[in-house]
């Protein structure tokens, strides 16, 4: 089955759940929102789907491969901007787009990894390690570097965090572009308002459980974000 689709997910660390058995599904030329408080299980769910993490329990397929069955087709079928880390601080922005593309053996990338890193505004430091970057220019590599690939299955984990306008301009592109191409795209955000803006739907979590499914529409204007903070409460 195409996007993203999980089914009775369980996440522990020890003692703390993280994931309390979620089913839910983002579908193919879809954006789909994934919100939620701190806390709620959102991340740790995007962690399981992009194949770094392994569930406790559950099955989780992007784009019909299973990834604990097949860890490395999901890495190949996912673009994944994790919500810290990810970046090598003595690497350029450069210098891991050229990794990327050597491990997923992409051909004639530059072209649009230039392109990229023109629309996220980091072309002038596309040479110059990543140790110094602000958090807003990390989150603008990340997502630069998730979507490298055009991915089947686009996965963002808090993408707008720390960034300015042109970033996040930027980013809700992506986000575009990727669905109109037929890709799944989940979005993990706090920001409901950039959410609504982008999104077709919206999953939102609270105490590791789905707490509603909902388009994306019930949550737009002062009406939306009543029901929204209802539903987080
Ligand atoms: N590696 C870990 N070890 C122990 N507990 C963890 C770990 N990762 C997450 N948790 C716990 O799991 C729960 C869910 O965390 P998660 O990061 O998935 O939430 P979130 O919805 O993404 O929150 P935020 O919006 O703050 O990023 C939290 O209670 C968190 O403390």
């Amino acid at each position: 089955m195409s996007g993203l689709s999980v089914e009775g997910l369980v996440v522990r660390f020890g003692p703390v759940v993280a994931v309390d058995d979620v089913t839910l599904r983002a579908g193919a030329g879809r954006a789909t929102a994934l919100l939620g408080r701190n806390g709620a299980g959102k991340s740790t769910t995007l962690r399981v789907a992009s194949g770094v993490l392994p569930p406790t329990a559950g099955r989780v397929t992007v784009d019909g491969v299973d990834v604990v069955e097949d860890p490395l087709g999901a890495k190949r079928a996912v673009g994944y901007c994790p919500d810290v880390g990810g970046l090598v601080p003595r690497a350029t922005p450069w210098e891991h787009l050229e990794l990327s593309a050597r491990l997923r053996g992409l051909r004639g990338w530059e072209p649009r990894a230039r392109e990229l890193l023109r629309r996220f505004d980091l072309d002038d430091v596309a040479d110059r390690v990543t140790a110094g970057f602000s958090h807003g220019m990390g989150r603008r590599t990340s997502v630069v570097l998730a979507a490298l690939h055009e991915p089947r299955v686009l996965l963002l984990d808090e993408p707008f965090d720390g960034v300015d306008p042109t970033g996040v301009d930027a980013t809700l592109e992506v986000v575009r572009e990727a669905r109109d191409r037929g890709a799944t795209v989940v979005v993990c955000t706090h920001l409901r308002d950039l959410a609504v803006q982008v999104c077709d739907e919206a999953v939102v979590m609270r105490g590791g459980r789905v707490v509603a499914t909902t388009p994306v529409p019930a949550l737009r204007g002062e009406e939306g974000a009543r029901a929204y903070r209802d539903l987080l409460a």
